[in-house]
């Protein structure tokens, strides 16, 4: 059994590895045929005060023990990570549903997949990787292991009533923590733009990368490295249905390049600022407004008080948390009012909480959730201009991805 303290020493030594190159690509190994996902949703401190949670791996037992199929088991539980409500709710776009409650995706060089098992909890198959034990220590590392879920809801429950009733339909829900220069290409590639767009830009963009196999009638591909990317015109980018952000990804590898330290390097430094010195650093970056920034900086940055602001986020925020500034139209310059209010109620993983109140928004949830959650989108504009954008808003949900301050 892998103990927590060589955990975390694993995970650290594992950080400042550098990535490697892997060998045979994998055959689609497991129980997998194609599967389109039924879902297709989606779409800034002082207060830090509460003690860091338990990190949920310390009791596990079954780490390195193979499951009675194919499939290793995390033994961490439902309540710590739902996959549906996990990979395809808007964090990640690499990501495809490979089977029932099934996801298969790619961390560094190695291709896995996941899969709610029958008890509810997760377990997990390499498909291709050159070693195990990086593979899985990557894995936990990607999926925020030394994070307990539970216990920072359990917090939120306590102050938040919505939150605690929320959460009861929504456990799982978990923060993944994803490379940088991934997580940075996905959101330039998600401004102003809905999800199907968005999965075949960054499909587009992966298939540079080394190719590690095929799952579920899926290729998957090593996330292209910075070189690669630059070698990529902004005509190819147009010709592929990038649009304007075509010039916002030349410009951003071309910015990555330039860095003293390297691209990577710059990036992975980004995890030692505070927030407002990250989020100011990625905004220097063609491209990245402050959403964008945000949503970095919460999924790859270990800036978990970061919080995404659009104007859903804003519809959330007015009804919930800041009512006084209800009816007033959003602007970005109020992104920090609409943070700061995240920050004041949920503390220093706010990030997180954001994240519950993001999916509870998307379409595909709301089909679920009981009526008395759909009050967000009941807008209360004073003026009759703000009120249809309020009904645009409401309709555009399903397709905008992020907000078009951006
Ligand atoms: N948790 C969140 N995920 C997101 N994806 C996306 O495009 N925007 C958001 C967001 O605001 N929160």
């Amino acid at each position: 059994m892998l103990q927590s303290n060589q955990f975390v020493a694993s995970l650290t030594k594992l950080r400042i590895m550098k990535r490697k190159t892997s060998s045979q690509p994998a055959s689609s190994t497991p129980p997998s045929s194609p599967h389109q996902s039924p879902h297709f949703p989606v779409k800034l401190n002082s207060i830090f005060d509460s003690k860091k949670p338990k990190n949920i791996l310390k009791n596990s037992p079954a780490i390195t023990t193979k499951a009675s199929g194919e499939w290793v088991p995390l033994s961490i539980g439902k309540s710590e990570l739902y996959l549906p409500l996990t990979f395809p709710t808007g964090q990640t776009f690499r990501w495809k549903e490979t089977g029932p409650l099934q996801y298969t995706g790619v961390i560094g060089p190695h291709l896995v997949s996941l899969k709610q098992l029958e008890n509810g909890d997760v377990g997990y198959h390499f498909h291709h990787t050159e070693c195990e034990e990086s593979a899985r220590l990557a894995l936990f590392d990607f999926l925020n292991l030394g994070i307990s879920l539970s216990e920072i809801w359990e917090e939120f429950k306590v102050s938040d009533l919505r939150f605690c009733e929320l959460a009861s339909y929504l456990e799982g829900a978990r923060v993944l923590r994803q490379d940088p220069l991934e997580c940075l290409i996905q959101f330039l590639c998600s401004s102003n733009n809905n999800i199907g767009r968005i999965t075949k830009m960054v499909n587009f963009l992966s298939s540079l990368g080394k190719y590690l196999g095929n799952v579920g009638g899926y290729d998957f591909h090593e996330f292209p490295e910075i070189n690669r990317l630059a070698m990529v015109s902004e005509t190819e980018l147009r010709e592929a249905g990038f649009g304007y952000r075509a010039k916002y990804i030349i410009g951003t590898v071309e910015a990555l390049q330039s860095k003293p330290s390297g691209g990577l390097q710059w990036l992975a430094a980004l995890r030692k600022l505070n927030l407002e010195e990250a989020v100011d650093a990625l905004a220097s970056l063609p491209g990245v407004g402050p959403k964008v920034a945000a949503c970095i900086a919460l999924f790859s940055l270990d800036q978990h008080h970061a919080i995404p602001v659009d104007t859903h986020v804003w519809q959330i925020a007015t009804q919930y948390l800041i009512p006084e500034l209800s009816g007033t139209r959003f602007t970005p310059k109020l992104c920090s009012r609409v943070a700061d209010a995240f920050v004041c109620k949920y503390g220093k993983y706010a990030g997180w909480a954001q994240t519950l109140l993001f999916i509870a928004e998307l379409p595909s949830q709301k089909a679920i959730l009981p009526s008395r959650f759909c009050d967000a989108e009941k807008v209360k504009p004073a003026k009759s201009k703000e009120r249809k954008k309020g009904a645009h808003n409401a309709r555009s949900r399903s397709n905008v991805a992020t907000a078009r301050q951006e």
